[in-house]
């Protein structure tokens, strides 16, 4: 296939994404995340991670100047490009042109109606996976948005910082476990997919990079009573990491009359009060939150 003399599936080259750029005077801007990937295994690696079909679908976040859209054009039978950036828009119109299967969409993938967007493009997709290079600056809202809205997704495939991609994929008992681990392995099942070395981008960022899959759970792996009240006690226990697991929930749930029968309720759920809330599984959570709200009356 042929794109005015210039063969197609190579925006992500660094040839072709140099001359994208310069033809178009684009100026990136470092306040959006714009670290544009220029190397075809990674793109491969990260679509092959997805598991798309000609049957499936794939909603891009930040598509920058097409480099992993063109990829995904070729793989899904729809694609769904959100690009906040208005000065990308014409640029993106241009060079996926020739696939008559991607939409773009200009927009804040923070504040667009998700349940809205899936309805408009992806009806008759037989799954739909998230499929990104992240901008760093808010992955976190991004992951934690489309999980909580419990869209009908197969899987999240998104290249992040690699720190925060080992926080998603950590066990409990190491520095990296946190409510960010708790958050992600209650919707998903995660598996690292590689590490990015920074040479992969322009600009190059500051930060090593990791591709993760986040698998989406059909059923979450613990029952809770209040999935609200199950994150907020997560949160709570990570409040001052230093803190025993009694000290963080004493302070946020218990006043002096009512602190003493916190050590029961933990003791009751097979936890000792001294352990930290690094230590704890998803199960042990899960009794925890039961049985915290059961005796604070809210249940
Ligand atoms: C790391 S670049 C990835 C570009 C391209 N997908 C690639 O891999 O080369 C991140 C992209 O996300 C866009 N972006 C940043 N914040 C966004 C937001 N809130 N909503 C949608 N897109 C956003 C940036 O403009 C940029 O195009």
């Amino acid at each position: 296939m042929m794109d005015k003399g210039i063969t197609l599936a190579d925006i992500g080259s660094p040839r072709r994404t140099k001359d994208i750029i310069q033809k178009h005077g684009f100026a990136l801007k470092k306040s959006l995340g714009q670290n544009f990937l220029i190397d075809r295994n990674i793109l491969n690696k990260i679509v092959g991670a997805a598991e798309l079909d000609s049957g499936k679908g794939a909603l891009e976040i930040g598509p920058g100047i097409g480099a992993l859209t063109e990829q995904l054009a070729q793989t899904a039978g729809k694609v769904v490009a959100v690009e906040i950036d208005q000065r990308l828009i014409p640029i993106l119109e241009e060079v996926l042109e020739p696939y008559d299967n991607v939409d773009v969409v200009h927009s804040d993938v923070l504040k667009v109606d998700l349940q809205g967007l899936f309805a408009e493009h992806f009806a008759g997709v037989e799954g739909v996976s998230v499929v990104a290079n992240l901008p760093y600056y808010i992955t976190t809202p991004i992951v934690m948005r489309f999980l909580e809205e419990k869209l009908p997704l197969d899987n999240i495939v998104i290249m992040i910082q690699k720190e925060v991609a080992e926080r998603m994929a950590a066990k409990p008992g190491g520095k990296e476990y946190g409510s960010l681990s708790i958050a992600v392995q209650y919707y998903c099942e995660p598996e690292m997919v590689t590490i990015v070395p920074q040479t992969v981008f322009i600009p190059q960022p500051n930060v090593d990079s990791a591709v993760i899959r986040l698998r989406v759970r059909k059923e979450p792996p613990v029952q809770v009573k209040d999935e609200s009240f199950f994150f907020e006690v997560i949160r709570s226990s990570f409040a001052q990491r230093r803190k025993t697991l009694y000290n963080n929930l004493a302070s946020r749930f218990f006043n002096k009359e009512t602190k003493p029968a916190l050590e029961g309720i933990l003791t009751g759920c097979g936890i000792e009060p001294s352990r930290r809330g690094e230590t704890l599984s998803l199960e042990e959570y899960a009794k925890l939150s039961d049985a915290l709200q059961e005796a604070l009356g809210g249940a």
